[in-house]
């Protein structure tokens, strides 16, 4: 099994003024667990020598070429990155982003050393109609590229519905859908067992521990509780006791 893995999300939140953030976040450390920080691309460059890993939140599927306005895979690893998200439901929805963007994005951030999170999750309405898991498989089988492996790549599980609005699923929902995925990465990958599955949408202080007492679960990716040490660190904590 992988290292549990507490992912922040910024999204498009922060400017350098706002990195102070990071050196209480580091001071508050000490916990053994992977902490990572997805920031917007304008900030990764000034975050050398913090004591835990930096991501960026989008790349293009392209090495290089005439993309105004986009960064590459090997753009954010020049400049410190190690991870990315990839296929956030904002970029699939704001950007039109499919699952064939999604699984080349992906497949350009492995090529460029990165780790891939790739992102799925069902929308309320999915979720309502009982389609949550063949969603879950469209995706998985989308977005997610064959040369995915343990080690470049982390899934994080986000229904749609959750994300910003305090609603969280039971600790059944999660655990059903972590179960698929985690056999559904066993079925297609030699290491699918060993492959890190996050859980995101509306993490705080008060749920993280219940969330992580959920099986498959082996860290989060977590939006508005990221951005203030305070907040953020007492999940790292209760990721670290689970
Ligand atoms: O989208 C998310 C992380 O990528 C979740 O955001 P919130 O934690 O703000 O619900």
């Amino acid at each position: 099994m992988r290292r549990k893995l507490a992912a922040g999300n910024w999204k498009m939140n922060g400017l350098r003024a706002d990195l102070a953030a990071l050196d209480t976040l580091a001071e508050q450390r000490g916990f053994d667990v992977d902490v990572l920080i997805c920031l917007p691309a304008t900030l990764i460059g000034s975050c050398a020598g913090l004591p835990f890993a930096i991501g960026g939140q989008d790349c293009h599927s392209a090495t290089h070429g005439a993309h105004t306005g986009d960064i590459s895979a090997a753009m954010l690893a020049d400049i410190g990155a190690t991870h990315v998200i990839t296929g956030h439901s904002e970029r699939r929805s704001d950007h039109h982003e499919t699952d064939a963007m999604v699984a080349a994005k992906s497949r350009a951030a492995h090529e460029a050393g990165l780790t891939a999170i790739i992102c799925i999750g069902e929308t309320l309405v999915q979720r309502a109609d009982g389609s949550t898991l063949a969603v879950i498989d469209a995706q998985l089988a989308g977005s997610v590229p064959d040369c995915a492996t343990a080690d470049n790549t982390v899934i994080a599980y986000e229904p749609i519905w959750a994300i910003g609005t305090g609603k969280v699923p039971t600790t059944e929902q999660i655990a059903e859908v972590h179960a698929h995925i985690r056999a559904r990465l066993a079925a297609r990958f030699a290491d699918g067992a060993d492959f890190g599955i996050l859980y995101g949408g509306s993490v705080k202080a008060e749920n993280a521990a219940a969330i992580f007492a959920v099986p498959h679960v082996t860290g989060a990716l977590v939006g508005g509780a990221s951005l203030k040490p305070a907040d953020f660190t007492p999940i790292i904590a209760a990721l670290a006791a689970s």
